[in-house]
């Protein structure tokens, strides 16, 4: 089953459009949302919490329509993002103390156990709390309402290695329950590599995949071998190439075509989802 169903969805900026874009999030599953800078993933995220407005398209989550049912929704997601959305000159307290009467379901010993966890003391004002204590904040507050829906915009961009670990451990934690989702942005793919089962890759606001992690890895395919092997037929087979003195790398989103083009003359490698983000990026072509 779909928690998020995303139909044509489009959004014009001035420099910018998410075009057309479509795909479902599966319930019970961590899925990774990936794209370089710039690729319209926050744009995505926006759309979702009601926070932009498509000009094209559907939205739903949990079968019910957004923005039109924003607030029944979001009592259902817990939300967390990079950017304070906190009033600095509160302490933690105080701002719980604005946040919890929003949600029906708030837990407040749910709540003082993570503040525990994360070594967060209630009488800090949000001033003073760094940029990870900050996530730690946004986090122990979206998991508080028990939310069956983890929206996560970056939450480990400017994260030390110690608490990024501690981060996903936690949401390998909360999928132990299998009616959670989680959706979570990112440009460090190493993090998915870890916990991800299902990916969505966006790049210059379009759809490029959205798919398990498995079939991704599959599917792609890095050839590397001497430059002499290439004529134009062959570098147009690539998504993305890179060349040089000592020979080529190129993604190919087919592995048989590429074994059958190439054979026993270049070398078959699984990319990682850098790789795969890198060359597309890198080629700036959308392909299925
Ligand atoms: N309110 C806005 N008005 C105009 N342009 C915008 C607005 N919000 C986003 N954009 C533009 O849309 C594009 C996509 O931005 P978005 O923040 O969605 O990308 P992203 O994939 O999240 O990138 P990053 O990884 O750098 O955070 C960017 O070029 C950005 O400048």
């Amino acid at each position: 089953m779909n928690v998020i169903e995303i139909r044509g969805v489009t959004k014009k900026y001035s420099q910018f459009a998410l075009d057309q874009v479509s795909f479902g999030i599966k319930q019970g599953f961590i899925t990774g949302l990936i794209g370089p800078n710039g690729a319209g993933k926050s744009t995505l995220i926006k759309l979702l919490m009601g926070m932009a407005v498509p000009e094209q398209g559907e939205i739903s989550i949990f079968g019910k329509p957004m923005p039109q049912q924003e607030g029944q929704i979001k009592e259902q997601i817990g939300f967390v993002s990079d950017e304070s959305h906190f009033y600095e000159h509160l302490t933690i307290a105080a701002m719980k103390n604005v946040i919890a009467p929003f949600y029906k379901q708030w837990n407040e010993a749910l709540f003082k156990n993570y503040l525990d966890r994360f070594e967060l003391s209630q009488k800090t004002k949000i001033k003073n709390l760094s940029k990870g204590m900050k996530m730690k904040f946004s986090l122990a507050c979206a998991l508080s309402h028990q939310a069956d829906l983890l929206i996560m915009d970056e939450p480990t961009a400017g994260l030390d290695p110690v608490f990024r670990r501690e981060l996903l451990d936690i949401l390998g934690e909360l999928m132990l329950d299998e009616k959670k989702t989680i959706l979570f942005s990112t440009h460090i793919t190493t993090d998915l590599d870890r916990i991800a089962d299902f990916i969505t890759f966006v790049n210059r606001g379009k759809l490029v995949f959205s798919d398990s992690k498995e079939q991704i890895l599959d599917r792609y395919v890095l050839v590397k071998g001497d430059t002499a092997l290439l004529d134009r037929d062959l570098r147009n087979a690539f998504i993305g190439i890179r060349e040089t003195s000592i020979g080529f790398e190129g993604l190919s989103a087919n592995r048989s075509e590429a074994e059958r083009l190439f054979g026993s003359y270049a070398k078959m490698v699984s990319p990682t989802l850098e790789d795969i983000m890198y060359f597309t990026a890198k080629g700036g072509r959308t392909h299925a």
